[in-house]
C-alpha cells in the first residue's frame, strides 16, 4: 500500500519522504502546488503530482490509482505573523482545504491520517512543559486553524471508522544529516534560518521580537526539535496505525526550551560569526514560551530522538544554507 504526502515538497514533508523511502517503502507519493516547495527536493523515484490538496477529483483519483492507505497532511501555511494579518487566508488554507482533503481522503478509501498540527494550539500556556491533555487554547489564527482541524478530524475519524495520530510539532528545526534536505524557502521566518542567513550575510542583521517576556532572560522560549527526529516521529505513528493501534495525539518536542538569545549565541559559536542582532518590538501572536511535554510519544509509539542537541541542530541548518548559495550559484 502507497502513503500519500501532502507538502511533500516543501520542508518537514521532504524529510518525511525521505524517511519513508530510507525504511524501504517503495510507493510514495507526494501532493503538492508548489507554493512553497521545490520539485527538486523530491528523489526522482518519488511521484508528484502537482496540485491542491482541496482538489477532490485529483485527491481521489490520487488516492485510488496508488492504492494509498495511509495519509500524511503537511501542506499548510505555517507563518505565524502572516495568520494574524491574513486569518481568513489561513482558514481557507489551513481548515477549509483540509476538510476538502479529508473527506475526499475518506471517500477514496484512506484509513490512516497522520496530520501535522503544531504546538501553536496551547496558546500561552499556563503549564510548562505542555502536556497533550491541556485543553488547547490557540492566540493566534494560525494555531485557530490547526485546531479546528484537529477536531474535523476527530470527527471524521470516529464517524467513518479511520484512525489517526496527530502530532503537535514544537519548533522544527535543522537539515537532514546526510545533506539531503533542509529548509529552503527563501523568505523563511524561522529564527534558527534567519540566524544561519544572518550569519552567511544573506542578511544583513538580525532582530530579536520582543526582550520583555517574562521569561529569565526576556526573549521568546522555545522547544527546537530535529527535523529528522520529527520524520522518524511520522514512521512510528505510520507502524502504530498500519498496527491496528488507536488514533493518538502527541507532542512532538525534546522538553526543554531554549531563548531566543540562546539560539543566537548558539549559531554565532557554530558559525564563526558575529552578525548584527537588533533588540526589536515583539511580533504579534507570539507566545512568550513553549516547551513540550514530552514522554507521551515515548511510551505511547517508543520514539527514540537521535538529534537532541541544539549545536548539532544548528551545524545542520548552517551547512544545508551554505548548500544553497552554492546551488544558487549554479
Ligand atoms: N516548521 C515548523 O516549525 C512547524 C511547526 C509546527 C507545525 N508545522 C506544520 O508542519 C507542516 C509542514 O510545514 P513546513 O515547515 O514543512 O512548511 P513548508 O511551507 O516548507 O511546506 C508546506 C508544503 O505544502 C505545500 N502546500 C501548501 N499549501 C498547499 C495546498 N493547498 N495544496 C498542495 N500543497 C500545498 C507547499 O508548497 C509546501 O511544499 C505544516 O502543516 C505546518 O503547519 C511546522
Ligand atoms: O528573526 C527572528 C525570527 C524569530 N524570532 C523569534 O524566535 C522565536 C521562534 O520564532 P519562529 O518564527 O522560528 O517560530 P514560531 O515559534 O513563531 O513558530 C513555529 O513553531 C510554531 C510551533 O511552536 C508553529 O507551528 C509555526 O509553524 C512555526 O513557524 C519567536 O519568539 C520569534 O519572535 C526572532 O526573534 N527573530
Amino acid at each position: 500500500m502507497a502513503v500519500l504526502v501532502t507538502g511533500g515538497a516543501g520542508y518537514i514533508g521532504s524529510h518525511m519522504v525521505l524517511a519513508l523511502l530510507d525504511a524501504g517503502h517503495d510507493e510514495v507519493v507526494v501532493i503538492d502546488d508548489l507554493s512553497t516547495g521545490f520539485d527538486w527536493a523530491l528523489p526522482p523515484e518519488v511521484t508528484l503530482v502537482r496540485g491542491d490538496v482541496a482538489d477532490a477529483a485529483l485527491v481521489e483519483e490520487t488516492i485510488r490509482r496508488h492504492k494509498v492507505d495511509a495519509l500524511a497532511h503537511f501542506a499548510a501555511k505555517i507563518v505565524v505573523p502572516d495568520s494574524v494579518a491574513d486569518p481568513l487566508g489561513y482558514y481557507l488554507a489551513n481548515t477549509v482545504k483540509s476538510r476538502a482533503l479529508i473527506e475526499a481522503a475518506i471517500r477514496a478509501g484512506v484509513r490512516h491520517v497522520i496530520f501535522s498540527s503544531t504546538a501553536a494550539v496551547y496558546g500561552e500556556p499556563a503549564v510548562v512543559p505542555v502536556p497533550e491533555d491541556l485543553t488547547p487554547s490557540p492566540i493566534n489564527p494560525y494555531g485557530r486553524s490547526k485546531l479546528m482541524t484537529e477536531w474535523m478530524l476527530e470527527d471524521a475519524a470516529k464517524a467513518h471508522g479511520i484512525t489517526t495520530v496527530v502530532l503537535r510539532y514544537f519548533n522544527v528545526a535543522g537539515a537532514d544529516p546526510r545533506g539531503r534536505s533542509g529548509q529552503s524557502t527563501p523568505n523563511a521566518t524561522h529564527l534558527i534560518k534567519v540566524a544561519t542567513q544572518a550569519a552567511l550575510g544573506k542578511r544583513s542583521h538580525l532582530d530579536v521580537f520582543g526582550t520583555d517576556y517574562p521569561t529569565p532572560d526576556g526573549s521568546c522560549l522555545r522547544d527546537y526539535i530535529q527535523v529528522s527526529d520529527l520524520a522518524e516521529a511520522h514512521m512510528v505513528a505510520l507502524n502504530h496505525l498500519r498496527g491496528g493501534g488507536a488514533s493518538l495525539t502527541l507532542n512532538c518536542g525534546y522538553g526543554r526550551g531554549y531563548s531566543v538569545l540562546e539560539v543566537i549565541d548558539v549559531v554565532k559559536a557554530v558559525s564563526g560569526v558575529d552578525f548584527e542582532v537588533r533588540l526589536s518590538p515583539r511580533r504579534p501572536g507570539d507566545p512568550s514560551r513553549i516547551v513540550a511535554g514530552a514522554d507521551r510519544i515515548r511510551t505511547e509509539l517508543g520514539w527514540t530522538p537521535r538529534h537532541d542537541d541544539l549545536r548539532g541542530i544548528v551545524t545542520q541548518a548552517l551547512a544545508w544554507e551554505e548548500a544553497l548559495v552554492r546551488r544558487n550559484q549554479r
